[in-house]
């Protein structure tokens, strides 16, 4: 017997290393085209509307191992010999995925709320390629190289589409140079602040001295303060008033002016001009987020701007398609801050994006649980504040744009183009060729109601302004440097999103 086994000890061998290269190395490759629906990856993708930076075309996008390699109009790939694998999506419009530089996906910590396997799918199936996930929200907060490797471990292996971090400036960070510094240099995008409180505890808001420190150590990186701007004033003491019921809307819209919003303004402006030392070159660039102030606060802005301060604005799609008017008692899905304004605040904020004073959009998607926005209770002044809304942005942006004429251009410019350039990131943002192959599919003309029937991938759609809303715009499909992602109400199986750190 041992004779025998002896002798086919060779041939077992010879087994093994077979099961081994068939099942062990090569699921390797398995693993590489989980990443993708697509078990190719050269091919063309052709449509007779893609928007590239030089205007909409006809024609085919090649796409090489992730990077967009050629592009072609209709005239000439008619006679193109080089033909290999073609993905024809006709009529569907062809853009370069979405740039969300504002999302809380609240892992790790409170990822009941949302988490990245959740918040990366949705953003998939809503055109996004790449989100810069906020400090704040998840537990603990951003603000140290400790607690980004929290995040780093957090979103590794979990996330559908790229995503890059903003850290915190905190009073506790912002005298400590060398920690912002080793922050940085871990590869955070740039600094985000509150000037008011920011409703979680462990993320305090930040006076014009930490301010100041945190401006002056981004210069040198010449990376972006990102400021949530209000500041609050005593307008509020009539709360005590029992006139004032927490159930309608009208009552928390009271509790935060626009003058809150200016008086922030106001002052980082003259925080960033104090902190130049030789001319507006040497200066850290200032964003201010979710701008709902389209009065004096964007006054100040513009007028900043035009003295050549370097100073870029967001809005979100909620300032832009709800006014406080239609907000129905009780339904603190609309709680936000700063809160949604009237119906001619809305008009001026489109009027401000279409003419290029306001720069970009973003989600600011900051999801809770169902229990906290306290639905059945509809207390405005204690949900808690914040919308859910990071699949539904891009439709809900053409939806309500269409009626003011935007155009696909424009749709790049606030979603792709801009946010790239704040970001710093030179390879994303555009279809153009060697950039990466960071793309979405569309159909201008698809409508469809936000309700159950849909694939929602979010982890508490419930909880969404949105439910409920008819749009136009849907997306087909979405892809991340190369990997066809998400497909009609379906993901890759792996999750192969790449963590973008500033180098
Ligand atoms: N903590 C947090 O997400 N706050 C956000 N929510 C909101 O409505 N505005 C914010 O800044
Ligand atoms: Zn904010
Ligand atoms: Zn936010």
């Amino acid at each position: 017997m041992d004779h025998f086994l002896w002798r086919i000890l060779p041939l077992l061998a010879l087994l093994a290393s077979f099961l081994y290269f068939y099942y062990v190395h090569d699921s390797s490759k398995f693993s590489t085209s989980d990443c993708s629906l697509l078990p190719y990856n050269h091919y063309w993708i052709t449509s007779k509307g893609i928007v590239t930076p030089r205007g909409v075309i006809s024609g085919a996008v090649e796409v090489k191992e992730g990077i967009i390699v050629s592009i072609v109009k209709e005239e000439d790939w008619q006679g193109n010999s080089k033909r290999g694998q073609i993905i024809d999506y006709d009529e569907a419009v062809i853009m370069p995925g979405l740039i969300d530089v504002h999302a809380h996906l609240d892992d790790p910590g409170r990822a009941e709320w949302e988490g990245f396997p959740s918040g990366t799918k949705a953003a998939a199936a809503g055109g996004i390629t790449m989100l810069i996930d906020m400090p704040l929200n998840s537990f603990p907060s951003t603000v140290s190289v400790e607690t980004l490797r929290l995040k780093l471990e957090a979103a590794e292996k979990s996330i559908y589409v790229d995503v890059g971090f903003w850290g915190g400036l905190v009073p506790e960070n912002a005298f400590n140079a060398s920690s912002l510094d080793a922050l940085l240099s871990a590869g955070v995008l740039g600094l985000k602040s509150f000037m008011c409180p920011s409703g979680i505890n462990d993320f305090p808001m930040t006076n014009a001295s930490h301010i100041k420190e945190g401006l002056s150590v981004l210069a040198k990186y010449r990376r972006p303060l990102l400021v949530h701007a209000e500041i609050q004033l005593d307008s509020a003491n009539y709360l005590e008033d029992d006139a004032n019921d927490p159930r309608h809307y009208s009552t928390y819209l009271k509790t935060r002016p626009p003058a809150w919003e200016e008086a922030a303004i106001r002052e980082l402006l003259t925080l960033s001009k104090d902190t130049r030392i030789g001319g507006p070159a040497e200066g850290a660039h200032l964003h201010v987020v979710h701008l709902s102030d389209s009065g004096s606060s964007l006054q100040l802005l513009k007028e900043a701007k035009r003295s050549g301060d370097s100073v870029t604005v967001e809005t979100c799609p909620h300032y832009l398609a709800f006014s406080a008017e239609e907000i129905q008692d009780g339904d603190t899905r609309f709680k936000c801050a700063p809160p949604i304004r009237d119906a001619a605040n809305k008009e001026a904020l489109w009027k401000a994006l279409l003419e290029g004073d306001i720069d970009m959009l973003s989600s600011d998607h900051s999801p809770t649980v169902p229990e906290l926005k306290l639905l059945n209770e509809g207390n405005f002044l204690k949900a808690w504040g914040g919308i859910s809304s990071l699949q539904f942005v891009f439709p809900v942006t053409w939806s309500y744009g269409r009626n003011y004429g935007v155009t696909l251009e424009q749709l790049a410019l606030w979603w792709s183009e801009r946010p790239a350039k704040l970001i710093g990131q030179d390879s994303k943002g555009s279809i153009e060729v060697g950039k990466h192959a960071d793309i979405f599919v569309w159909e201008p003309n698809t409508d469809f109601e936000l309700n159950d029937d849909l694939p929602i991938y979010l982890k508490h759609p419930r909880i969404s302004a949105y439910m409920g809303t008819k749009l136009s715009g849907k997306v087909l499909a979405t892809f991340v440097r190369g990997n066809l992602v998400y497909k009609e109400g379906k993901h890759a199986s792996a999750a192969c999103g790449s963590l973008i750190l500033a180098k």
